[in-house]
């Protein structure tokens, strides 16, 4: 491709002898440049770019983009104001905008875009639509599973993927990281999500309102006439329809209250999840496997993206009916012993509370919960969640989840000092995560509920005594001990 192509969206002036420059690749790393690339240099949050534009040169740039100013570069070099938003722009010409003949698809919100993510995929598909995915636990295209390195890749994986994906319709989870790098510059968006915000990712932004502008930004990428969807049931929530009224952006909002264009009537739980919802002077009634009062919410939301997309109520319904959840999200084990293990991903207060009231709604008699913090992640959350915990159950375990670059003794020091100033003498500390699982589960009876919140699918990072890789696993390995030794 031309450089004059590639930079056409970016409103720089290059002298005419390199406009033709052919550009065969484009790198953000300068480990990937190889000849005739360009290469653009990011000031990142461990190293610079900057620093690498000779590494970049010797491998083969032929042209250079940055912010800062160079005067004696070998090769021709571009000043941008904002590298990452022209990474996005350049990535996005260079693969030839491929999300331009798709359905994009892009939900935000500090809790629900994977499971909802995924429960819109399965209704599309079950509608015949083919579908790509790209979220936390990993990416799906073409029918195929590829990892995950980041929620919403960076801008050239991102803009790779979507020339890769022949499906139809794109579901993207899309983080506040990546809103605040312009992963996602460069795309149009026909429907967005708005699932809630709550107190995370502190130790990134600045303040909640911070985040929430940070959130705010994916609603910029809706083409004209998009479609916004907007849970109400919480303030934010309200915040968001209030701006993107100001907009003039179309927007249609679910929640409790009668102002919502999808009125959430009632909410009956049994083995499942039956909700009436009030849609326009209808009333439809939705009943979801995935149990939860959140998770209503995400189902309402999947629901509304489906109907925007024209597929028929009773299909729809029909589609929910059959969803087999999401990997870590509340995910059920009943033990042998008549217990109930839930294994749920939930790491802010908010999804915490939702996940213990759930189980005190299906009755559990008593609720023990496992969880920890992670270690360099936003502080200012866990005396949030302690709270939560220390009033909704029984007894909780404080126990290691991953401790990054922090020593375990710390970690123990900061869980011993949390549950003595909030933990109401409900708490206990186990350092090894595995054997917290073990006690709860030999110290159950039948009725009870055992919460293990914070790593939900994801493997350990820690190792612990019981040689298990994953707190489901560890469930398992447990649970199926037991069961031999009381045959
Ligand atoms: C803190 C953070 O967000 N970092 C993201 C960021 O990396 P960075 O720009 O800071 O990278 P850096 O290492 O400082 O390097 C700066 C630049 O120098 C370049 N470089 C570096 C070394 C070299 O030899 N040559 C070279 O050219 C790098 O390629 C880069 O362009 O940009 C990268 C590309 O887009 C991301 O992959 C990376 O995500 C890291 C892996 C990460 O862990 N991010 C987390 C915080 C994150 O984004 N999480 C959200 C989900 C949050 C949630 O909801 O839980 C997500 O969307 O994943
Ligand atoms: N709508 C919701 N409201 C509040 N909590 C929710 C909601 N949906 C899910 N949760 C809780 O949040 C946890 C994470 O859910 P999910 O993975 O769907 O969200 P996410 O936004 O993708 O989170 P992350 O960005 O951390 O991966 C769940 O395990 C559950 O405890």
């Amino acid at each position: 491709m031309k450089l004059k192509h590639l930079i056409n969206a970016l409103e720089v002036d290059i002298k005419p002898d390199i406009a033709d420059f052919p550009i065969k690749g484009v790198a953000d790393n300068s480990g990937d440049v190889s000849k005739d690339y360009l290469f653009v240099a990011i000031s990142g949050f461990t190293s610079n770019g900057h620093d690498y534009i000779d590494d970049a040169v010797k491998r083969g740039a032929s042209v250079i983009v940055g912010e800062k100013d160079f005067h004696s570069l070998p090769v021709p070099y571009i000043k941008v104001a904002n590298s990452r938003k022209a990474l996005g722009i350049i990535a996005s010409q260079f693969y030839q905008d491929p999300s331009k003949n798709k359905i994009m698809i892009g939900i935000t919100g500090t809790n629900g875009k994977t499971t909802t993510s995924f429960m819109i995929k399965h209704i599309l598909e079950s509608n015949g639509y083919t579908c790509s995915l790209f979220g936390t636990i990993q990416n799906m295209i073409n029918g195929e599973v590829l990892d995950s390195r980041n929620t919403t890749p960076g801008s050239l994986v991102l803009q790779r993927l979507l020339s890769e994906s022949n499906d139809e319709i794109v579901i993207m989870e899309v983080s506040s990281h990546g809103l605040s790098q312009f992963r996602t510059e460069g795309i149009t968006f026909d429907i967005c999500l708005f699932t809630n915000l709550d107190h995370e990712h502190l130790d990134y932004h600045e303040s909640m309102e911070d985040y929430f502008q940070t959130k705010l930004m994916l609603f910029d990428y809706l083409r004209e006439n998009g479609h916004a969807i907007v849970n109400t049931d919480n303030d934010w929530g309200k915040k968001l329809v209030g701006k993107l009224k100001e907009k003039k952006i179309l927007v249609h909002t679910l929640g409790q209250s009668e102002s919502n264009q999808f009125q959430i009537l009632d909410l009956n739980i049994k083995s499942a999840t039956l909700v009436h919802v009030a849609e326009e002077k209808e009333i439809i009634e939705i009943s979801s496997p995935m149990i939860g009062v959140h998770n209503m919410y995400n189902t309402i939301m999947a629901y509304i993206t489906a109907k925007l997309l024209g597929i028929k109520k009773e299909f729809i319904i029909q589609a929910i009916q059959q969803f087999k959840g999401v990997k870590g999200r509340f995910e059920i084990i009943s033990l042998h012993n008549r217990a109930t293990v839930i294994v749920d991903y939930a790491h802010t207060a908010d999804a915490i509370y939702h996940c213990l009231t759930t189980a005190k709604k299906y009755g559990a008699k008593r609720i023990i919960h496992i969880f920890g913090f992670r270690g360099d992640r936003d502080e200012s959350k866990r005396e949030g969640i302690i709270k939560v915990s220390t009033e909704l159950s029984d007894q909780f375990i404080l126990t290691v989840d991953d401790l990054n670059t922090v020593p375990l003794n710390e970690m123990m020091d900061i869980l011993n000092q949390l549950n003595n100033d909030y933990g109401n003498n409900k708490g206990i500390v186990l350092p090894d995560r595995t054997e917290a699982i073990k006690w709860a589960i030999e110290n159950s009876e039948q009725g009870d509920w055992i919460i293990i919140t914070g790593k939900g699918h994801e493997q350990y990072k820690q190792s612990f005594r019981i040689p298990t890789h994953s707190d489901k696993e560890t469930v398992l390995y447990i649970e199926n001990r037991e069961k031999r030794s009381s045959m």
